[in-house]
């Protein structure tokens, strides 16, 4: 039997396994195409960016750890590799830009005098591949952030200056959604924070607010661009205090209408954005996944199918969420071949939105309803090793797309071809 009878002879047996629980497998693929994940540019050269020859990332409480061979050298660079990655993925995708990867033509920008005419070349090559962009402010690896503070700073000059930058990178956003047909996520996310206790908390918070509400002015409508605000617990070097908390932005978003960027890399250890997204979703419209793998701390490792990543699908897909939550990635892991890293992360996040739709949701309601606590216990556990790869090697070859380990080859091709030679 050939490979590709053998996925369909599984996938017949898996789908009647499946029907037996009243999931329909098929029906269950057409929704995949509701999953667009949005795949973050900064993989590809561990958050350097291209406004100088030899940028690279540089405080804002994050690190890139690992010098693994292949990083991307140019926007050529990055786009290639973009390009090898999608052609390894089911399903849909969208690019995830930071500022500092401007086009940028070997002039020096600085960010507050960034213009469209620096990113047009990336919304034609979206528009090349048929995908849509979302767009991030870039508060960080800058002389202006040096002291750990940007939109925060009480530094006035300081502060005009991140506040121009967003403000920039909102119009930027807008016009990157209007050409592409698709609304564009910008995400403001800012390190700023105190690495010891400090005393003036509330004072920072009120000047985030003010830079906040001055950065974002301008109403852009919502089928160009759409805003997002990201919390964290901490970051290296503010360790006692970030200013942009959850409470912090939650109260933001709603106010204000805009989304809520949940990053699973940002809260302390024990808490699961799984278990935040309902909750967030009775009071903003719509929320904004990183989704990452800390260990630790916000190492931002590679996604695998973990418990973590699972409860998040499964929130989303239990009630009925999709249309109002979109899912980012956010790692970026300089130790491994960084296309693999893409592909892996890429993947686990989609098989664990497939699982999600393989449940038999009603059902176990019925008996978590019903007190029936053994039973639903059962069901999910017996869940956990029904077929599902069956479904998502069938998947794969519905969407052209390398089944199963193949893609481990395909990458290893590329790397003695391409990144090999960098
Ligand atoms: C580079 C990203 O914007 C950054 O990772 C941010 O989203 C974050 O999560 C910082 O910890
Ligand atoms: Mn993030």
């Amino acid at each position: 039997m050939s490979k590709t009878e053998l996925i369909k002879k599984a996938y017949e047996i898996a789908k009647e396994q499946y029907a037996a629980l009243g999931v329909d497998t098929d029906a269950v693929l057409k929704k995949m195409s509701e999953l667009a994940i949005s795949l973050h540019c900064w993989q590809t050269d561990d958050v350097g960016g291209f406004e100088t020859p030899d940028a690279t990332l540089s405080g804002g409480g994050i690190q890139a750890t690992g010098n693994y061979p292949g990083k991307a050298k140019s926007i050529a660079d990055v786009r290639a590799d973009l390009e090898k990655v999608l052609a390894l993925l089911p399903g849909k995708q969208r690019l995830n830009l930071h500022a500092i990867y401007g086009d940028f033509q070997g002039e020096l920008v600085d960010r507050d005098q960034i213009q469209v005419k620096h990113f047009q070349s990336w919304i034609d090559w979206c528009k090349s591949q048929g995908i849509g962009m979302d767009f991030n402010a870039s508060c960080f690896s800058h002389p202006k952030a040096a002291d750990g503070f940007t939109l925060a700073s009480k530094n006035e000059e300081n502060r005009k200056f991140w506040v121009e930058h967003v403000a920039r990178c909102r119009a930027i956003a807008a016009e990157m959604g209007k050409q592409l047909g698709t609304p564009c996520v910008h995400n403001t996310w800012i390190p700023d924070g105190s690495k010891d206790v400090p005393v003036d908390r509330n004072g920072y918070r009120k000047i985030l607010m003010k830079s906040l509400d001055e950065a974002m002015a301008v109403d852009y409508p919502k089928e160009y661009m759409k805003d997002a605000v990201e919390s964290k617990v901490f970051g290296i070097g503010a360790e006692a205090m970030t200013v942009g908390s959850h409470e912090f932005y939650m109260g933001y978003a709603m106010k204000n209408n805009k989304m809520i960027c949940l990053d699973n890399g940002h809260f302390h250890p024990t808490e699961v954005v799984g278990d935040k997204i309902s909750s967030c979703l009775l009071y903003v419209d719509e929320v904004l996944l990183h989704v990452t793998r800390p260990i630790r701390w916000d190492s931002d490792h590679v996604v695998t199918l973990n418990e973590e990543i699972q409860l998040i699908a499964s929130e989303i897909v239990r009630n009925d969420f999709m249309s109002r939550v979109k899912v980012g990635l956010d790692f970026f892991d300089a130790s491994i071949n960084r296309i693999g890293a893409y592909v892996v992360g890429t993947r686990a996040a989609q098989k664990a939105f497939l699982i999600a739709m393989l449940e038999p949701t009603k059902s176990l309601i019925e008996l978590e309803e019903a007190g029936q606590n053994f039973e639903r216990l059962a069901m999910l556990e017996e869940l956990k090793t029904m077929p599902f790869a069956a479904v998502w090697d069938y998947y794969c070859l519905q969407e052209n797309v390398p089944v199963g380990i193949d893609y481990i080859a395909e990458i290893q091709q590329y790397e003695k071809d391409v990144l090999s030679k960098r």
